[in-house]
């Protein structure tokens, strides 16, 4: 798989050439959790830079030039210099894979939620730069992206999403402060509505108007739920729940790391669902609430953080843009 004349030679029990990657955050939550995945993976070999130099832009210049992808597990500022790093490699620079916020709505990169619609994993193997989606809007854009497409919400429909996510969506300081006591057990935050995930949300979820996104977090380590309530009879064409089911469970391939959850599953049947039910995986999970003689429904995505919403849909995209 490399094509990079420099490369550590790299090669499985079969002979075959290897992707070689470097993650550049190797240290942090999102850079952990991809090297533990990769871990199972013989088909990809990691490349690193000593920890003491692993802000040094010399030592990472020369790494990005001897590998097929770099994987950006940083903040948004750091990804951003490590993308211009590459830009200046020209033709000699790997294919950029970033976990951060910086690049989601940006010109000339694609999205990287492969079940976003038909064509985006193919899209995804394709490009040479790949934003990984933030963890709230891989749920958010999950619910409602099928149903803008179904024409069950309008260009004019009023959304709110709600959600809760364990305390490693903050990375390193928020973790130390939960696990240090200093934190509050549970608290909704992003109350000045200006959230950094509202733009892909918006965009990738199709919608007309800017949603009202309330964020919370509490003390789990991870784990996620992100919700959207809805009065049916404001929505086009007053659908059932029955209705939003069908254009969710149409949207998504059986078999998928994207499961529509049956009307009749026991969390919908109980009226509850809890947040950690898929940790450690990479999956997702859409449920269907609702009370139809009220004509209101609840939508729910739930799906580990740290998983499906980064580490886990990074090695996907992965998976995809090197071919393994
Ligand atoms: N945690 C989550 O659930 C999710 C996180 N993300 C995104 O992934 C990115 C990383 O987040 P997360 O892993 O949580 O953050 P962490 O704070 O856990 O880790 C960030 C890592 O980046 C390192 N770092 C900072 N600046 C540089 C630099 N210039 N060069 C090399 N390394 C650097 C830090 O090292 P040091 O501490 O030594 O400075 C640290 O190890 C962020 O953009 C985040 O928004 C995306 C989806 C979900
Ligand atoms: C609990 C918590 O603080 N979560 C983070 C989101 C984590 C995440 O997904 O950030 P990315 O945009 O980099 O993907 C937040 O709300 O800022």
């Amino acid at each position: 798989m490399s094509t990079k004349a420099s490369s550590t030679p790299a090669t499985t029990g079969a002979g075959a050439r290897r992707a070689v990657v470097f993650i550049d955050g190797e240290a942090g939550t999102t850079g952990l959790g991809i090297r533990e995945r990769l871990a199972g993976l013989p088909q990809i070999a990691l490349r690193s830079i000593p920890h003491e130099q692993r802000k040094d832009v010399e030592a990472k210049r020369k790494l990005l030039s001897e590998v097929d992808v770099v994987i950006l597990c940083l903040p948004d500022d750091a990804a951003k210099e490590t993308v211009a790093l590459v830009e200046g490699l020209g033709d000699r620079g790997p294919k950029v894979l970033d976990a951060s916020t910086a690049h989601r709505v940006a010109p000339g990169w694609v999205y990287g939620f492969a079940e976003l619609a038909p064509g985006q994993a193919d899209a995804i193997a394709k490009a040479r730069f790949v934003a990984n989606p933030g963890c709230y809007p891989t749920g958010g854009v999950a619910l409602l992206r099928p149903l803008v497409e179904a024409g069950h919400i309008g260009p004019d429909t009023a959304i709110s999403v709600n959600a809760v996510s364990g305390y490693s969506g903050g990375g390193k300081a928020m973790i130390e402060a939960y696990e240090n006591g200093t934190a509050p057990n549970f608290e909704l935050y992003g109350l000045s509505l200006a959230h950094k995930h509202l733009p892909e949300l918006q965009q990738y979820g199709r919608l007309g108007r800017r949603p009202v996104f309330v964020p919370s977090v509490g003390n789990f380590r991870q784990g996620m739920l992100v919700s959207v309530p809805l009065h049916l009879d404001d929505l086009p064409g007053k659908p059932t729940a029955a209705d939003l089911h069908r254009a969710l469970a149409d949207w998504y391939p059986a078999g998928g790391e994207v499961e529509v959850m049956a009307l009749d599953d026991p969390a919908i049947r109980a009226g509850r669902v809890e947040p950690e039910a898929l940790n450690d995986t990479n999956r997702l999970q859409l449920f269907v609430f609702a009370h139809e003689a009220a004509r209101q429904a609840v939508l729910v995505a739930r799906l580990d953080n740290l998983g499906k919403g980064a580490s886990g849909a990074a090695v996907q995209n992965l998976l995809l843009m090197t071919g393994c």
